[in-house]
């Protein structure tokens, strides 16, 4: 696992969403597949690994080929912003609805993780809307838009967001916002559930504000 976006967020809601609002089908684990594109190198060596994408199903080269399925394949040319509508939308929506969602990204090194989740760095480093941003962002995006619009029509009474930053590495938990505060520990208890001893969390109200997390902790 290289990073995750977690619900720091806890909220009392007059009105709860519908289940198709949240996108509950039932199932408490989604897995998706993300196809990177080929680079040059990767072609000049040999020809891509997955041979088509059918709904669900990829077939990869194998002898004889074998296909996998997932809940949801995003193909070579899906936007950040289909991603997000696939991925981070339904994790988001249940969020606000004050249940605890995470989405990771897992692959080998180079296989788009970063790219996935957050996006070029020059892509948040502005208020701006920017197209290649990643997960991370539209789900904050998404997140406070939401706290606002319902804010506005009164439909929510009262949110508080927080956020971290962890890399595992390694089994080595290092909290990103604090990178002396290394080899965290992971903890359960009967109120908190499962969580990372000595994490920072920062408040935030915000996009802007989240935005500025990692500048303001370094
Ligand atoms: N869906 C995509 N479309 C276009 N380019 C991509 C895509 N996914 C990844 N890339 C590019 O592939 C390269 C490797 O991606 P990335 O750095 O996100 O991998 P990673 O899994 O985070 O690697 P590492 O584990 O080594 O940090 C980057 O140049 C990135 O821009």
């Amino acid at each position: 696992m290289a990073s995750r976006m977690d619900s720091g967020l806890e909220g009392s809601m007059q009105s709860l969403p519908t289940k198709e609002e949240t996108h509950d089908d039932g199932e408490s684990v989604r897995v998706y597949l993300r196809v990177r594109p080929a680079t040059e190198r990767e072609l000049a060596i040999a020809s891509p690994q997955v041979i088509f994408v059918d709904g669900p199903s990829v077939v990869v080269k194998s002898d004889p080929p074998r296909s996998f399925t997932f809940d949801g394949v995003l193909g070579e040319t899906s936007t950040q912003q289909e991603v997000f509508e696939s991925v981070g939308r339904a994790v988001g929506s249940s969020c606000l609805a004050g249940y605890n969602g995470s989405v990771y990204v897992y692959g080998q090194t180079g296989a788009g993780k970063t790219h996935t989740m957050c996006g070029p760095i020059n892509s948040v480093q502005s208020m701006q809307f920017d197209e290649r941003r990643g997960i991370l962002c539209r789900m904050l995006d998404f997140i406070f838009a939401e706290v606002a619009r319902r804010g506005a029509d009164g439909s929510s009474s009262e949110h508080r967001c927080r956020c971290s930053f962890l890399e595992i590495y390694k089994e080595q938990i290092t909290d990103l916002l604090e990178p002396q505060n290394a080899n965290l520990q992971v903890r359960e208890d009967l109120t908190r559930g499962v969580y990372v001893e000595r994490l920072s969390e920062v408040a935030v109200s915000s996009l802007a504000e989240a935005f500025q997390v990692p500048s303001r902790n370094r």
